[in-house]
């Protein structure tokens, strides 16, 4: 390093470590003290005749849902854990370009019906104009979809590029992205004072460009077939000057290289989804241009800082063992009013600030840089190693296995240089016959297991003694658009489910298998990610069995005069202040607090639930697996109705239905609890159930709205009503049975 200053520090956010503790210590012993009274009264429960079985079995049921509640709190602590901050130093970094490693970009698109190409082509020019020697960096677009559309719109967005990127470096441009620059409502980043004249023309000859890129794709689209098919051969290009007009402009050795690839696929073969294209990158890049280190970015994540390559090199230049450097995902479409929790709070703030502290978060899909050394587990390589074991690992080819020895190859190739003899190998590396007999999927690269495929490579990486670090510099490094329609949330977010849930039920589940392999707290936030679909059991529970029996006037909770009472409010509002005090930590109101309540109970009633079972059906081998690419085209009207906090609620009404059932039977329950408690007067022993029945109505009103007060079309329909108060009545009735009984 040319200076001893270090490139990065770390700090221990100390306040809230003290928070945390103080909490997990008071709401810990309060949670020990409710499963010991829960056991107690159950054991007496038990030990009386007089008592119906009925009866006992709802408060086994309560009781539980109770003990899953704790766990998964338990495990949730690991987050809590040390909680670290980090500052970066890039200006620290050598000087010398030279000195720098460089970098392959990784960008995934499948489908052009469903992700805009003007969108896509954005994030590669935004990857394409990073803050980073030109022929240090090489951007790789893979096709899933192998359509024509892609191919001639990367032809254009790599043209454009060509300006656009000079221009960049010239004004010192720090919003690349052209899409993102150009409706920025200032124009004065790049407008460095002294130039403005000449910046103001240049500005206005790029963005009259940029005009006319747009409308070419466009073109090529109504003119191209956007088909997307499963079945064709592998095809890989260098994207260079066709027709070699305005060459004399700009000089291409100030631009990085560019290649389309679009693996073959078979309906035959497995393809593995966005793992599967990214192992294809992994080999083809080894031939072209083989860096050491690679960003994965997918396509609608655009790089919104050019200084982000240079922040991951701080953490990478540094350590040896650090597989990769995690952004957070943040979104740039997401609403003051994000109803629907599109952002993923939770996630990229407080938690994975906190497994910073452990050994570092997992992979989170999109925007890290990683090491191709991790991704092939090959630390270990030395020249004489065994070629025939590494064939076995890796596959039959020569100039593949060659690679692992080389780092860093290649500086641009020129046309000529791609010859066929290169061509046909990197064509026999992307068809899908290649992998087969080898490790891909398995011991080395993107791991296949789950459609989860970050969160399970990210678990394999540290299984093997890897670290990792989460960078979160306040400017984003990268921005995507975040799933705002409802519909889609829901889809997308049980696919999640389904490959966290293949992870749990598997000899990967983390509790089984992380422990011999990372730190205990490691292993239980792996847990917690990998069980949390797991909430559906006791949400479930909670929205019925208690409900039911307040309808019945059947006490399951310690009355008011009762000292227990104090310990039901303490959980309650304990949790919910430490959620209240995460929120308002990071800058949020209240308002998100409901937010993320009201969709935590919603996905765990539908996400969670059907995710869960989908995993049960794919390991019985009644379905197969299936990665839907989310839609990221925006609808205008739902896109308003998001925008100003309004639900949408034209999603499929196997969505709709188990929300809208548990409101009605929470409705139906409290009003007809309500009139028997005055009728019995009393409202001391059945006070926790009415109170519960009431907060969930408060939190899902807008459930309420949607089935009884609003009149528009993004209502819920009247048919989804009906049916859920038709199930709302079975399970009603089915209750009143068993309980009368
Ligand atoms: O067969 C496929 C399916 C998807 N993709 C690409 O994978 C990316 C992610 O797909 P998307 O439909 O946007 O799924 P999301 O649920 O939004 O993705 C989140 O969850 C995935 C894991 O389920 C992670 O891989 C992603 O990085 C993370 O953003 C996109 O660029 C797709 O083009 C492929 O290349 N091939
Ligand atoms: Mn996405």
């Amino acid at each position: 390093m040319e200076n001893s200053l270090p490139l990065h520090l770390s700090r221990v956010q100390k306040s809230s470590l003290i928070i945390n503790s103080f909490y997990f210590i008071l709401h810990g012993t309060a949670l020990l003290a409710l499963i010991y009274y829960r056991a107690y009264s159950l054991m007496e429960t038990t030990k009386n005749k007089d008592i119906s079985i009925s009866f006992k079995l709802c408060y086994i049921l309560v009781f539980a849902s109770e003990l899953i509640l704790s766990f998964l709190w338990l495990l949730d602590q690991s987050y809590q854990w040390r909680p670290v901050f980090r500052t970066v130093f890039p200006e620290r970094l050598p000087k010398d370009d030279d000195k720098l490693p460089s970098i392959d970009v990784f960008i995934c698109t499948a489908d052009p019906n469903k992700e805009p190409s003007v969108e896509v082509m954005n994030t590669v020019v935004s990857a394409m104009a990073l803050d980073y020697p030109p022929n240090k960096l090489h951007i790789y677009l893979s096709d899933d979809g192998g359509s024509s559309v892609t191919l001639k719109a990367l032809q254009e967005a790599w043209r454009f590029g060509r300006f656009w990127v000079p221009f960049c470096r010239k004004y010192g441009i720090k919003t690349r992205c052209p899409e993102a620059y150009f409706s920025r409502k200032d124009d004065s980043d790049g407008n460095l004072g002294s130039l403005s004249s000449e910046f103001c023309a240049d500005r206005e000859k790029f963005e009259k460009q940029y005009e006319e890129f747009k409308e070419r794709v466009q073109w090529i689209r109504e003119k191209t077939s956007t088909f997307t098919s499963k079945n064709h051969p592998a095809s890989i290009e260098i994207i260079k000057d066709v027709d070699h007009d305005d060459r004399t402009e700009t000089n291409e050795s100030e631009i990085p290289m560019v290649v389309y690839v679009s693996r073959e696929k078979r309906p035959s073969h497995p393809h593995h989804f966005k793992a599967g294209a990214l192992n294809v990158l992994l080999r083809v890049s080894s031939m072209l241009s083989n860096s050491p280190y690679i960003l994965v970015l997918d396509c609608d994540m655009y790089c919104n800082d050019p200084s982000s390559a240079r922040q991951a090199m701080c953490f990478h230049l540094d350590s040896s063992k650090l597989a990769f450097v995690q952004f957070p995902q943040k979104f740039h479409n997401i609403s003051d009013k994000d109803i629907y929790d599109s952002q993923l709070r939770f996630i990229f703030t407080t938690r994975w600030w906190g497994v910073d502290g452990l050994k570092g978060p997992m992979v989170s899909g999109t925007g890290f840089y990683i090491t191709r050394e991790a991704l092939y587990d090959t630390s270990d390589i030395q020249n004489d190693v065994d070629v025939s074991e590494l064939r076995n690992k890796f596959g039959p080819s020569n100039e593949f296995v060659k690679s692992l020895h080389q780092k860093n190859i290649i500086s641009v190739l020129s046309n000529e240089e791609f010859s066929n003899t290169l061509q046909k190998e990197i064509q026999f590396l992307a068809s899908c016959k290649y992998e087969n007999k080898t490790q891909w999927g398995k011991e080395a690269s993107f791991r296949y297991f789950s459609v989860v495929e970050d969160y399970f490579t990210g678990m394999s990486l540290h299984s093997k003694g890897w670290t990792s670090v989460y960078c979160d510099p306040p400017k984003p490094a990268f921005l995507g658009s975040a799933t705002t329609n409802f519909s889609e949330l829901l889809v997308q977010q049980t696919r999640w489910c389904t490959g966290l849930v293949q992870v749990a039920m598997s000899k990967y589940s983390p509790l089984i298998y992380c422990p011999p392999r990372m730190s205990i707290l490691q292993s239980m936030y792996y847990a917690e990610f990998a069980y949390f679909p797991f909430y559906c059991l006791p949400v479930w529970c909670l929205a019925i069995v208690p409900q039911l029996c307040l309808l019945h006037g059947i006490p399951l909770y310690p009355g008011i005069s009762n000292p227990y009472f104090i310990l039901f409010a303490f959980i309650f509002l304990s949790s919910n202040l430490k959620h209240i005090q995460e929120v308002l930590s990071v800058g949020h109101s209240i308002r998100t607090w409901i937010y993320e309540y009201r969709m935590w109970m919603i996905k765990s009633v539908t996400c969670y639930t059907y995710g869960t079972l989908d995993a049960i059906m794919e390991k019985i081998g009644m379905k197969e697996a299936s990665f839907l690419p989310t839609n990221k085209v925006a609808d205008e009207e739902q896109l308003k109705r998001y925008q100003s906090g309004i639900f949408d609620f034209q999603v499929s009404t196997m969505f709709l239905a188990p929300i809208c059932t548990l409101v009605i039977l929470n409705i139906a329950c409290l009003l007809l609890g309500a009139v028997k408690i005055f009728r019995n007067a009393n409202i001391d022993e059945m006070f926790i159930q009415a109170c519960l029945s009431f907060f969930i109505l408060i939190i899902q009103y807008p459930v309420v709205e949607g089935m009884i007060l609003r009149k528009d079309k993004a209502r819920v329909p009247q048919s989804a009503t009906l049916l859920s108060a038709l199930l709302a009545g079975i399970l009603l009735s089915l209750g009143s049975l068993i309980l009368i009984y």
